[in-house]
């Protein structure tokens, strides 16, 4: 198991947020974290990537048990995840090449040669082999993301936590980096997303959980290509609110 949570409260300061929240991904697993402003996704993932302390409640997550993890051991847990986020953080100030040598030689990579060749792997992973030599300025948006989808990639994470990584950008864009999470997740990483768009969750259907009401629920329903859209929303209600879930 990816991620195993038992009986997990989380909270932001003296607030619980989420509450006896039980949740298992598999390797190779997809699943889409849904659910209204301030209902708790991003504290859910920054529980998980070791931002927010386990207070209550047994976590593994990629063979880190949360719950008795050292503050130095958290960036050997980073190490260990890919994290994708809404606004795209890369260095401004130099290109994509070193933006991936950056993180590489931050996280203990020595070999000149094995640091080539791993940053032109992942490049061509995520269809940017050209574009090493840009600077950030120089890409459009999406071609943006892919870079920080190439970053996520450097180190093999075995999960990759992403949130809103399709906020920033148009339809037709976001669906190409939806396939290429996809495609990424087929090869065997466990993807958890948090996003509002419902509109792309409805193209590319998968397993789906939320957080409503302090618990984290799983979405009946959305399990399968053939499942119909509409059948990710409950209720007329929440449909109106259409991307505010
Ligand atoms: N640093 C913080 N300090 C105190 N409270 C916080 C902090 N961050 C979030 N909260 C509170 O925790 C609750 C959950 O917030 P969280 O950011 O996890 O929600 P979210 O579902 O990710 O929302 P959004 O969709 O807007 O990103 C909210 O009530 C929020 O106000």
């Amino acid at each position: 198991m990816i991620i195993e949570m038992q009986g997990v409260n989380i909270f932001q300061q003296k607030n619980l947020v989420l509450k006896d929240v039980n949740i298992k991904i598999k390797a190779g697993e997809f699943v889409y974290l849904i659910g209204k402003t301030g209902s708790g996704k991003s504290s859910l993932l920054k529980t998980l990537y070791g931002d927010l302390p386990l207070i209550e409640g047994v976590a593994n997550v990629v063979d880190f048990n949360l719950g008795t993890i050292k503050r130095r051991k958290i960036p050997f847990l980073r190490r260990k995840l890919g994290i994708v986020f809404q606004d795209f953080q890369l260095l401004s100030d130099r290109s994509v090449n070193d933006n991936l040598l950056f993180v590489l030689k931050a996280t203990g990579w020595k070999k000149k040669n094995e640091i080539e060749d791993r940053i032109k792997e992942v490049l061509t992973n995520v269809g940017l082999e050209n574009k090493g030599f840009k600077f950030p300025h120089e890409l459009s948006g999406g071609e943006q993301q892919r870079v920080v989808i190439a970053r996520a990639l450097l180190n093999e994470p075995d999960l990759i936590l992403a949130d809103e990584p399709t906020g920033n950008l148009d339809p037709e864009t976001s669906e190409e980096i939806m396939k290429l999470l996809f495609d990424i997740s087929k090869k065997g990483k466990a993807i958890l997303m948090a996003t509002h768009d419902f509109h792309l969750m409805g193209k590319f259907p998968t397993r789906t959980i939320k957080c409503e009401n302090s618990s984290v629920v799983e979405v009946e329903g959305v399990m399968n290509q053939s499942t119909p859209f509409n059948a990710i929303t409950k209720s007329e209600e929440e449909r109106s609110e259409g991307h505010n879930l």
